[in-house]
């Protein structure tokens, strides 16, 4: 028998939902359903239904202490969540407690500042607000309050939601997103995302249903849990984002009034996922590359083009020239040589970084990667009739590569490579399979650390290619190496597991 493998666990502190669809109920399911261990601190008990807060007792300090230092001492947390504390005196205990143990225990520490209920409850005192703004707030790697949460924390009535959400950070937290769920928006829901380093917005239909109670512990939640399996926050608030409208469009009655949302697991399917807005991508409109012709299959990657007149006669089908060294004219004189061979041989050629060389000189396509994107006049790729490709790392990078419509979109690196100094971490198989999920119709390559024995597992996630660069250059028998790898791909697409 094997050992199962450890789930992550992640804490919730708030309060007890006896309706089942919020608080604490309703983020340890949202837990268990991502595949973490939830644990749970209790400040208050609520009686509530589907209607309303009928009323609430706060568990004593001493308890609420004690559940946590238990915990502390058997169950450290890699992400907690804080709900909702209608105490000030708890409050502030759990911020002296926070204080006392974040730097040794490192976990991340999410906020979701209920104070109300969506019935209509109120939660809040000045006291209350104090603590959120003078000591929770500087502890907070992020909060996710709804607008009037947010006004009322901001204590700006009149401020813009971009300001409200400044001042926040001025106070100390570290990130705000900005749920748009009460808006004036009528078809779709905005949330906004604010830190120093970065902003961008998560767009998404608004799904007008009455059963929507527990919205904002189910987000902060799924935050967390994906935040736990090691998801960068942008992207386990895309997956948490895509986790909520999965559940609220599978939601469902309780009572006579707002019901609950249906916990289902890991969200796939791309309907479930954010539009991705960034400041940056205003100037595209609709762009249309050409598509690719036949499935990439297997796709080589090589650095020069001594290595293409020594592959051609193998008959690629596909190739990438990654040129990486050499004066401006050297690699003129590389590519222009490169697309005259490729014609000849009726191979498609992909030219990466040098976009402008790949236009003129006519190759195939051209590979971009997340730099190169900033700097590419894409309007003009997409004129010439090139193919586009474009290197991804994360949900985030991936959205936003999709919405670009590309001829294919690259996700790596999938292990550990030597060839390249990667800033990311290795996305793994499961990654891979949730990334080719989404891109069902845009082709995908999966790259890095790709080999012999690897490759079969690679193709399971659902790819349409497979890029390599070692498994062919660095290895004693070049040639074949590249049969063999260049037989396993078009075996495996003609008869696929
Ligand atoms: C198929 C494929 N995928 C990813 C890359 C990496 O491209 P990029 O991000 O531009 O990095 P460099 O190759 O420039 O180091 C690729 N080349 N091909
Ligand atoms: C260029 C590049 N981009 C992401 S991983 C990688 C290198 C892949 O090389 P290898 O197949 O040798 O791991």
């Amino acid at each position: 028998m094997h050992e199962p493998l450890p789930k992550p666990i992640v804490w919730t502190i708030a309060s007890s939902d006896s309706g089942g669809g919020a608080g604490i109920q309703a983020d340890l399911h949202t837990f268990a359903a991502l595949g973490c261990h939830g644990c749970s601190v209790i400040a208050a008990v609520t009686a509530q239904n589907s209607t309303e807060v009928v009323g609430y007792e706060t568990v004593s300090p001493t308890l609420f202490v004690t559940q946590l230092n238990c915990l502390l001492q058997d169950m450290s947390p890699k992400v907690i969540k804080i709900g909702l504390i209608p105490d000030a005196g708890l409050l502030e205990q759990l911020a002296i407690w926070l204080m006392q143990h974040k730097a040794e225990h490192e976990f991340l520490l999410i906020a979701d500042p209920v104070l109300s209920s969506s019935s209509g409850y109120n939660f809040i005192s000045q006291s209350i607000l104090s603590i959120w703004r003078q000591q929770l707030l500087p502890l907070l790697d992020l909060i996710t309050p709804n607008l009037p949460e947010l006004t009322l924390l901001s204590d700006m009535p009149l401020a813009s939601s971009n300001e409200q959400a400044n001042q926040l950070l001025q106070w100390g937290v570290k990130a705000v997103l900005v749920k748009g769920g009460h808006s004036a928006e009528t078809d779709t829901v905005t949330d906004n995302y604010f830190s120093p380093e970065q902003h961008f917005s998560l767009q998404q239909p608004r799904l007008n249903t009455l059963h929507n109670h527990g919205t904002g512990c189910v987000l902060s939640s799924a935050i967390a849990a994906a935040y736990a399996f090691g998801y960068e926050l942008a992207d386990s608030i895309i997956v948490a984002r895509a986790y909520l409208q999965q559940a609220l469009n599978h939601s469902y009655a309780t009572g006579k009034g707002a019901g609950c949302l249906q916990h289902h697991s890991w969200p796939t399917k791309r309907c479930y996922f954010p539009q991705l807005k960034l400041p940056q991508d205003t100037q595209y409109g609709a762009l249309s590359f050409a598509g690719i012709s036949t499935p990439i299959g297997f796709y080589p990657v090589i650095n020069s083009v001594q290595w293409l007149k020594r592959l051609l006669p193998l008959e690629p089908d596909v190739i990438q020239l990654r040129l990486k060294q050499g004066s401006p004219d050297e690699i003129e004189l590389q590519i222009a040589e490169a697309v005259l061979l490729s014609r000849d041989y009726k191979l498609r050629l992909f030219i990466n970084d040098h976009w402008q060389l790949a236009i003129k000189y006519g190759a195939y396509g051209v590979h971009l990667g997340q730099e190169d994107l900033a700097q590419a006049d894409l309007n003009a790729i997409a004129a010439a009739g090139l193919r586009l490709g474009i290197s991804t790392h994360s949900y985030k990078e991936l959205l936003r590569a999709y919405q670009l419509r590309p001829s294919y979109i690259a996700l790596g690196h999938i292990f550990a490579t030597q060839t390249k100094q990667m800033p990311s971490q290795p996305q793994g198989l499961t990654r891979l399979k949730y990334y080719a999920a989404l891109c069902d119709d845009i082709p995908t390559v999966a790259i890095g650390g790709i080999n012999t024995q690897r490759l079969e597992a690679v193709m399971q996630c659902g790819v349409s290619g497979v890029a390599v660069v070692s498994a062919i250059t660095a290895q004693a028998e070049p040639e074949q190496a590249f049969l063999l790898l260049k037989h396993r791909v078009e075996h495996y697409y003609a008869h696929p597991a």
